[in-house]
């Protein structure tokens, strides 16, 4: 049975006083692949932020993991956050400390105490996104592809039932950005359900997959066609 992880019916996606999207209608269920793309300015990471509660839904329904976005509180936002893996393009690791001590502050802020359990996780994450001999190491040491798939590998630790990936790509050249969307590609074939904006279309050709556009306030699924 398919098991829904996001569903959005009428949405109504404001920054501020401004109507970014109107009427968004949108699921996604458990293991699937969505692409989410559209124009400079057309409303990808509103979108994704009203999905990881940056962003309050005020218009519509809405509901991601279980959370209903409408009713949600603010200290309810830290709660849905664990139950999503965020990847944003510039990765955001935090520049002083290891590649390890950047995956332990993640775990430690979420709850995890034992040393033996974090190490193990920690490795395990390393191992899926092709990391593990890198733990000692700077972000500044890694490229930015390595940096991206720690980003990745930081996503999967509490073992999200949501990716969502902001131009995980988009700071990367295309040989990289291949690399990290096997990665991805991977991921999803072992059941991680993945929503990912990008403008990249070139991954679009190499990796179909269900595809949502944002444009002129409204969000449509394309078809993608053979050429
Ligand atoms: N913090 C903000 N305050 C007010 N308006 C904003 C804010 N962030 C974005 N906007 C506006 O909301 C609209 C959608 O922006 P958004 O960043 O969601 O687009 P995007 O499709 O992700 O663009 P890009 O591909 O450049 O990241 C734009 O008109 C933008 O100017």
């Amino acid at each position: 049975m398919s098991e829904t992880v996001l569903q959005l019916k009428d949405a109504m996606i404001y920054q501020g006083n401004n109507l970014v999207l109107s009427k968004v209608n949108f699921e996604m269920q458990k293991g699937d692949f969505v692409y989410l793309i559209g124009k400079t300015g057309s409303g990808k990471s509103s979108f994704m932020k009203t999905l990881y509660g940056d962003l309050e839904l005020n218009e519509g329904e809405g509901t991601v993991v279980d959370f209903n976005l409408r009713t949600m509180k603010e200290n309810d936002i830290p709660f849905l956050r664990r139950k999503l893996g965020i990847v944003f393009q510039d990765f955001k690791l935090l520049p002083d400390r290891t590649i390890n001590g950047n995956l332990e502050f993640v775990l430690k802020a979420t709850g995890w105490q034992d040393k033996d359990n974090i190490n193990e996780r920690i490795e395990t994450v390393l191992d899926k996104v092709g990391m593990k001999t890198t733990g000692f190491k700077y972000p500044h040491e890694l490229s930015g592809g390595e940096q991206q798939r720690i980003a990745i590998a930081r996503a999967l630790l509490n073992d999200p039932e949501l990716i969502l990936a902001d131009e995980p790509t988009g700071n990367l050249d295309p040989q990289t950005s291949i690399e990290v969307m096997e990665v991805l590609q991977d991921i999803n074939k072992n059941g991680n359900t993945i929503l990912m904006a990008t403008h990249d279309y070139a991954l679009l050709l190499k990796y179909p997959s269900k595809t949502l556009k944002c444009d002129e306030n409204k969000v449509f699924e394309v078809v993608q066609r053979k050429s």
